[in-house]
């Protein structure tokens, strides 16, 4: 199966299972969540960063959200996708269709946004939004958090986890669940409670933004989310918490403009980036080849002192410039 088919075979008759019922209660949850909260530790580790356009454009969800995108512009985003080597297109509802017919036979997935951009349709909307999605043929599925519900004097996590779970059934492995937390709406404790209910309904991903509702992608954010996710996961092997069978992976977005935006999410552990500047990434980086085989090189170092540095040779003068 190519990764821009319908994940089911028989994904165009599949009819929407029923709805999960809740598994703990909003105070066994609360419990849960502070009992996380308490172990977590940020971690500070910076994360191995990919240099070469090629391999930078697999961790690149391709992506075009705007109300007002027309069919060409899908066309064209397409074309850019297979031509760069993108992980996925990433686009609305109304036109996964002529994406995954534009990306047929190509290894370029097809992420469908559901719930977009508010996250609080009820969950009979967003399992039709999703049911449609599927069986016109995403791969992925980037599902806003209801995030209102999280951010009440008494939040709602049952209600949270039953819409996650349930949507989680409705479209199982290899679909790849993405739940998009909307980080500039949540407190640092909030982004915790996110993953833990995120993982307990065995999602793929935890992404920071919708690139439609305040601040986008931090490092803070990032840092948070995949320390959360490792936690999560290591608790899972010990038998001790709710973490998913496989450690959830977090996706950066919203406001990643250039590579410097692209590498600095990379290195604090994201590993996948949603942008709709994806196509100027690739060329930053293209140039920055070029810049070095004009006889200049990258230096890139962890000395206490020096991050990384680029070692630039123009007209025989040697040049440092800090990154
Ligand atoms: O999901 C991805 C975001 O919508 C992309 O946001 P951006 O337009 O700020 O890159």
């Amino acid at each position: 199966m190519s990764a821009n088919q319908p994940p089911h075979s028989a994904a165009k008759d599949l009819i929407p299972p029923p709805t999960m019922t809740a598994r703990y209660t909003n105070s066994e949850w609360a419990a849960r969540i502070k009992e996380t909260e308490k172990s977590l530790s940020i971690s500070k580790e910076r994360h191995p960063v990919p240099r070469r356009p090629e391999d930078v454009a697999k961790f690149i969800d391709h992506t075009l959200l705007k109300l007002d995108a027309t069919g060409a512009q899908i066309d064209g985003l397409c074309a850019e996708a297979r031509n760069e080597g993108f992980k996925t297109v990433c686009v609305r509802l109304n036109f996964v269709a002529r994406a995954v017919s534009n990306l047929r036979g190509s290894p370029v997935g097809v992420a469908c946004v559901i719930g977009f951009h508010e996250g609080t349709q009820d969950l009979t909307e967003k399992i039709k939004e999703a049911h449609a999605a599927l069986s016109a043929g995403a791969t992925e599925l980037d599902i806003v958090l209801n995030h209102p519900l999280l951010t009440l004097p008494s939040p709602s996590y049952e209600e949270i986890y039953v819409e996650l779970a349930s949507l989680r059934n409705l479209a199982p492995s290899p679909v790849c669940l993405k739940l998009i937390l909307e980080t500039s709406q949540l407190s640092p404790q909030q982004i915790t409670a996110a993953c833990v209910l995120a993982s307990a309904a065995r999602f793929d991903f935890v992404k920071t933004s919708t690139g439609f509702n305040g601040r986008g992608a931090s490092e803070e954010d990032v840092r948070r989310m995949s320390s959360a996710a490792a936690l999560l996961a290591a608790n899972e092997r010990d038998g001790a918490g709710e973490g998913g069978a496989a450690r959830m992976q977090v996706k950066a977005s919203g406001g990643i403009r250039g590579w410097e935006d692209c590498r600095r999410m990379l290195e604090c552990g994201a590993t996948r980036i949603g942008t709709s500047s994806g196509v100027w990434i690739m060329r930053e980086l293209r140039e920055r080849e070029k810049d070095a085989e004009k006889g200049g090189g990258w230096l890139v170092g962890r000395g206490r002192e020096l991050r990384g540095c680029i070692l630039m040779r123009r007209l025989g003068v040697l040049r440092w410039r800090v990154v």
